[in-house]
């Protein structure tokens, strides 16, 4: 296992301090994300998540434990590794820029010449399911469509791990089901090492191949699900409802 994990998070802690004390976050948090895996993190409002999040995204310098990708060990003045991409629930897109340039930006920043970045940024545009819209501004874009351009973004960069932190967790039920379908399609057409995080879940069933659940705050790893059902899931299946029984029994998370 722990040699053919990508990425490894060895007993992450992180402690706030407040006017009213210490509040600690995330208590000791280990685990380990496969080559290509498809790893939900789920959990509570408010139990760290975001913040286990940042620190494995290199954005926030843990207190103690290891960040490790493919080997190396992260330190925290490096910066967010160019191996890590991130799509948030808001994906702070330039609204004075169309979905192309929106998409290019990343490769426009590291240089790379106007050709080049057109043709990688329609590649994920076309994988996202927006062609046509390249021309279109953010204004002009469903929720869903946002979000997609988040994720061709995101793939545009190249990166081997994908940090995804709620991204659906603000669109209707019904986007929200159709992108939870897209990203499978997506990831099983192009894939990376993906880490979701989730409080949902039914998402987190439909998504995962692994969920890790994490206790309320501080967050600590509470349970790892293997799910080992077939793709495309159906969340109406026997087998299905039983894995979300099981995680929701374990919870208090409410559905
Ligand atoms: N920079 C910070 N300084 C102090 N406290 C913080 C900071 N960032 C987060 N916290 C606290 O850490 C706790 C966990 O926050 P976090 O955003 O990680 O939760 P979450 O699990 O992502 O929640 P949600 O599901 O609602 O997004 C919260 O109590 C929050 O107030």
């Amino acid at each position: 296992m722990e040699s053919e994990a990508r990425l490894s998070i060895r007993d992450i802690h992180k402690t706030f301090h407040s006017k009213d004390g210490l509040h600690k976050v995330v208590d000791g948090v280990s685990l380990d994300v496969k080559d290509n895996e498809f790893l939900v993190i789920l959990g509570p409002g408010y139990c760290g998540k975001s913040v286990l999040m940042n620190m494995i995204a290199n954005l926030m310098k843990p207190d103690s434990g290891e960040i490790v990708i493919d080997g190396n060990k992260q330190k925290f003045k490096d910066g967010t590794s160019k191996k890590v991409g991130m799509v948030f629930q808001k994906l702070s897109l330039a609204p004075w820029k169309t979905v192309m340039q929106n998409v290019e930006f990343g490769l426009k920043l590291n240089g790379v010449d106007k050709e080049k970045r057109r043709k990688v940024a329609q590649k994920y545009i076309d994988l996202v399911g927006l062609t046509d819209f390249e021309k279109h501004y953010p204004h002009e874009l469903s929720g869903g469509m946002k979000q997609r351009v988040g994720i061709a973004r995101a793939y545009t960069n190249n990166p081997e791990i994908l940090i995804m932190d709620e991204p659906f967790g603000q669109l209707d039920a019904q986007t929200r089901y159709s992108m939870q379908k897209e990203i499978i399609r997506i990831w099983e057409k192009d894939k990376r090492t993906i880490v979701f995080i989730t409080n949902n879940i039914e998402e987190a069933c439909y998504l995962g191949d692994r969920i890790v659940l994490l206790t309320e705050c501080p967050a600590k790893v509470k349970k790892v699900y293997e799910l080992n059902m077939p793709r495309p899931r159906n969340m109406v299946d026997k087998e299905f409802l039983e894995i979300r029984k099981i995680i929701s029994d374990n919870t208090d998370l409410s559905l």
